[in-house]
């Protein structure tokens, strides 16, 4: 059996490895003493105390053993591979005898030789192209079509850097995924902090800009609007001259002045010299447009940092560079320590947003004119394809030759074909576009996940809808970056069939028959023609690649130049197609999946048309309302409404409403809250204990899985501060939002983690498996106009989590004294938690005294996050100038957990009865008042601190 070992292993420092290693390849597993200790998971002998780790997997009819990790000391619970807790007897588990006796889980490509591994979600081998970039030194651009695993090489070759590092795209659900990617099956590398960041949130560390970014959508109305009168009528293409071309530049003065665009050679410029005029009228307006709206544009944003990014980063990668412009790439490579460090990677023939975009300018740039081509070629090419089934591979293939025999070569770096190195062949069928044939195809698509359809212009989404129910019909734009089985591209050459028409002028079969692109410049340089087929070309492009096995191509002119040039067979019979109902939950997860992405029209359409949500036939107490029922409970003495008053102060722990009931008597208030809180679990959730909670996932069906009861709580929130963990793990699977809030700003997170810090067996023996569940990967805060993105593995986002979860059962008591939260407070509330959760050295006081400090507002220290107050020693609250995201805008922390909700512990329920006994009680009554304002006067401090971060940006 072949021995692979992972990238990270240093074999030569694993004692006794090399006879360990031979006895696997003799297959001798009594030697290796292997014994089967999880999922795919097996651990072999190297002496008395030291193992490896390892897993089988198999290629065509080989299989090998993947050695994944060297555990000295039996340190099974220090293991990547295993839950943090494991606890093997390796005396109880049997030994096996050989290969034959484990199962091998299936592997998509193995190279024939290599001897290392990789590991990010999964097994990866290298092939030979790859291997050679992960080999070379930076800078490096990586160039290869979508599939050809350029993410994955890139975040490969990431863990590589040390020191701060970045992994920048534009696409925030790309960026999202990478991170996911990265750290997967518990990756961890002391030796470098990296940020994941969308372009946005990259410009947003540097400064929030004001307002809203601006929209293609904003621009399209805008353009409708100014359309008439000037000139122009194509708005994709001046949208891309306008952010390409006159903003995207990297100019010295922002963006191009009217001289400097009107002298722009041809190549320079989508427009010609006649039209440009014209053009710059209309940036004209559409910037006055941008102030009018408060709207603002990434490019312009971009020219106005580059005067305020610092240099903070030691490594730089850049996904999908081809769907940023040139000054945004300028920007993020000004915030490198050393020019050079970086690593692009994109995909040409994939831009359909407009951008002007070229790798030439890129080189020219930031390789030329930095020097930085010492060390050779950097622009490296992948030419296999890891996703797309060699069927439709052979599609994209021939379209990019149509492009290369129509337009010549795009550049030198974009000239190649792919392969595909998947096994399936997939199919690629054409259908007329006749009624019947729809109808059928509908029929057996409309509940299926696993098929889009595709258009080309927003506006034909609605002739699509008419045929085919599926609520998954996407533009061309909106398509990018998705994948599906199957794709169903509607009518997309028929519609513009002029276009696609020209787009084949000149080009015979014949020309096409070839196997390589060999690189041909364009003969006329004023000929404008690629540049307006572009979108047309790269669409269709896009369009057949986003499906992984089967293409469809639904087509009224069978005949059209463009298809015969294709090459694709004509459905001749029945179609073949089995009928395909993907489950409720497939629906529910796919719906939150494209939300994600920002796809809330499909994910909208899902929602209402195959999960048939109805809103909840109760009414939500929202904040307003819950102030209503309160003035009705305490003022107008309304008895009925008492106990839904006291059942909703006690969910969200709301002192001022939980004192005032006591205070008016009201009985259950004056007794335990702990009691209290276990009646209202057994009156209203009982349904969420249960090991099969069908009532939940019924009320989930019907109304949504992010439907709010009564009290405002999602049933993701409840389940958590059950602690079902099951149940929370079944909600997130059908798409449940981890991070919405409650009424008092609480996520289903900080529901998990007060309940953990109120009960000793909670925070053991439930709280572990519902961390990794609840807590998002990153918490994005404001701090002095910059974005601040925390990511999870910081102690720093921890303890904001648990701060805001202890926000009202600690804070407005203590404030009451003049304290705040304090290290010894929160080592006593950490203590309760597993090492799994949060490892022992984070637990100790010292550590997070250093922590707090660190971050002090005051604090001069360059890793300072400012996310802490220190009201006197020792003594700390959140930076109350916090702001936290809030959908697209942000909102001030205490607009979320807001100040008035926080009341004094009373005497009467701090003092046992006979303590309450030796006083009096106007005393008490004092003294309770004197608490009450002394912790008006520190709400007021707090208030005005945070004055300046309320609403806004
Ligand atoms: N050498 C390999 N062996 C097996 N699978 C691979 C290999 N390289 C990449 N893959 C897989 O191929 C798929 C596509 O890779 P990846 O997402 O990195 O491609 P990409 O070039 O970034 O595509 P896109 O442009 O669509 O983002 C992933 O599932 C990845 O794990």
């Amino acid at each position: 059996m072949r021995v692979l070992l992972y990238s990270d292993l240093d074999a030569a420092s694993i004692p006794g490895f090399q006879k360990l290693r031979s006895a696997l390849e003799a297959d001798n597993f009594r030697q290796a003493d292997v014994r089967k200790i999880g999922d795919n998971l097996y651990r072999a002998r190297l002496n008395k105390r030291d193992r490896v780790l390892f897993s089988l997997y198999r290629h065509a009819h080989e299989t090998c053993c993947l050695i994944l990790e060297y555990l000295r000391n039996h340190a099974y619970e220090r293991s990547r591979f295993l839950a943090g807790d494991a606890v093997i007897d390796e005396d109880k588990i049997p030994r096996l005898q050989a290969p034959e006796e484990a199962e091998a889980a299936p592997l998509s490509y193995l190279h024939p030789t290599r001897e290392r591994f990789h590991l990010l979600d999964k097994i990866l081998t290298f092939d030979d192209e790859q291997e050679a970039i992960f080999a070379s030194p930076s800078p490096l651009v990586i160039i290869g079509s979508a599939g050809s695993g350029k993410t994955a090489l890139i975040l490969e070759k990431l863990k590589q850097a040390i020191g701060d590092v970045l992994y920048v795209s534009l696409s925030s659900y790309l960026v999202t995924s990478a991170r996911e990617l990265y750290y997967a099956h518990g990756y961890d590398n002391p030796d470098q902090s990296v940020d994941f960041l969308s372009f946005q949130e990259l410009l947003e560390t540097i400064q929030v800009p004001q307002g809203r970014q601006v929209e293609n959508r904003d621009f399209q109305d805008w353009f409708q609007r100014h359309r008439q009168g000037s000139g122009l009528s194509d708005s994709h293409k001046l949208y891309e001259e306008i952010r390409g071309v006159i903003t995207g530049a990297t100019t010295a003065s922002g963006w191009r002045s009217r001289e400097e665009y009107l002298e722009l050679g041809v190549k320079q410029s989508i427009f010609p010299e006649a039209e440009r005029p014209r053009v710059y009228d209309l940036f004209e307006r559409y910037l006055a447009f941008l102030g009018e709206q408060g709207l603002y544009d990434p490019n312009l944003v971009a020219h106005d940092h580059l005067a305020l990014v610092q240099p903070g980063y030691d490594f730089v990668v850049i996904d999908e560079v081809q769907d940023i412009t040139n000054v945004q790439l300028y920007l993020i490579l000004k915030s490198l320590r050393e020019p050079g460090q970086f690593l692009l990677s994109g995909d040409a023939n994939q831009i359909v947003h407009p951008n002007f975009f070229s790798w030439a300018s890129v080189k020219s740039l930031f390789f030329h004119e930095h020097d930085l081509t010492r060390h050779g070629e950097v622009v490296r090419i992948l030419h296999a394809n890891y996703r797309n089934a060699p069927l439709v591979t052979a599609l994209a293939n021939r379209i990019l030759k149509i492009k290369h025999a129509r337009f010549g070569s795009v550049d030198r770096e974009s000239n190649y074909l792919i392969h595909s190195a998947v096994e399936q062949s997939g199919q690629v069928q054409l259908l007329e576009n006749r009624e019947t044939l729809k109808r059928e195809l509908d029929n057996r698509t409309a509940r299926s996940t696993r098929f889009a359809v595709i258009v080309l212009h927003p506006a034909q989404k609605e002739e699509a809808r008419r045929w085919f129910r599926t609520p998954l019909v996407f533009s061309i734009q909106e398509a990018k970056g998705l994948e599906y089985d199957s794709a169903i591209l509607y009518n997309v050459i028929s519609e513009d069939a002029d276009m696609f028409q020209a787009i084949t002028q000149g080009v015979a079969p014949e020309d096409l028959e070839r196997e390589e692109l060999d690189y041909r410049r364009g003969k006329d340089k004023h000929d404008k023609s690629l540049e307006i087929y572009k979108f047309f070309i790269n669409a269709l492009y896009v369009a057949v690649t986003r499906a992984v096995r089967n293409v469809y191509l639904v087509e009224t002119q069978l005949d059209h130049p463009l298809l015969q040039l294709l090459n694709v067979a004509s459905l001749e019979g029945e179609l073949q197609l089995q009928q395909d109902d993907s489950s409720l939950e497939d629906w529910q997860h796919e719906a939150r999946r494209l939300e994600l992405q920002g796809k809330d029209e499909q994910a909208q359409a899902i929602r209402e048309q195959i999960l048939d949500e109805q809103p909840v036939p109760w009414t939500v107490l929202d904040r307003a309302g819950f102030e209503e029922l309160r003035h009705q409970a305490l003022v107008e003495g309304g008895k009925k409404q008492r106990l839904e008053v006291f059942e909703y102060a006690l969910l969200h722990h709301h002192r001022p409403t939980l004192n005032a009931l006591a205070e008016a008597g009201f009985k259950p208030a004056l007794n335990d809250k702990a009691k209290a809180a276990h009646q209202l679990h057994r009156n209203h959730f009982m349904s969420y204990e249960m090991s099969h909670p069908t009532a939940v996932l019924r009320d989930t069906q019907r109304y949504g899985v992010d439907h709010r009861i009564r009290f405002g709580l999602t049933p993701l929130m409840i389940a958590a501060r059950l602690g079902n963990s099951a149940l929370v793990a079944q909600l997130i699977e059908r798409g449940a939002n981890p991070t919405l809030t409650t009424n008092n700003g609480f996520t289903a997170l900080h529901f998990a983690l007060e309940q953990a810090m109120l009960d000793d067996t909670f925070a053991r023996q439930r709280f572990p498996a519902l961390y990794p569940l609840l807590a998002p990967a990153s918490l994005n805060v404001q701090v002095d106009g910059r974005l601040v993105k925390l990511d999870r593995r910081l102690m720093e986002t921890f303890l904001l989590e648990l701060l805001q979860a202890m926000f009202y059962r600690h804070l407005g008591p203590v404030l009451a004294w003049n304290h705040g939260y304090t290290a010894q407070d929160i080592e006593g509330w950490v203590s309760r938690l597993p090492d799994s959760v949060l490892p022992a050295r984070r637990k100790r006081r010292a550590y997070l005294s250093s922590v707090l400090a660190k971050n002090e507002i005051q604090r001069e220290d360059r890793y300072n996050r400012k996310l802490f107050l220190r009201l006197r020693r020792g003594h700390y609250v959140l930076n109350p100038a916090l702001k936290l995201r809030d959908g697209a805008s942000w909102i001030g922390l205490h607009e979320r957990f807001l100040l008035e909700d926080l009341g004094i512990r009373r005497s009467a329920e701090r003092l046992s009865s006979q303590e309450i006994r030796l006083f009096d009680a106007d005393f008490l009554r004092r003294q309770d008042q004197y608490q009450q304002d002394t912790l008006k006067t520190q709400r007021g401090t707090l208030l005005s601190l945070g004055a300046g971060s309320q609403g806004g940006q």
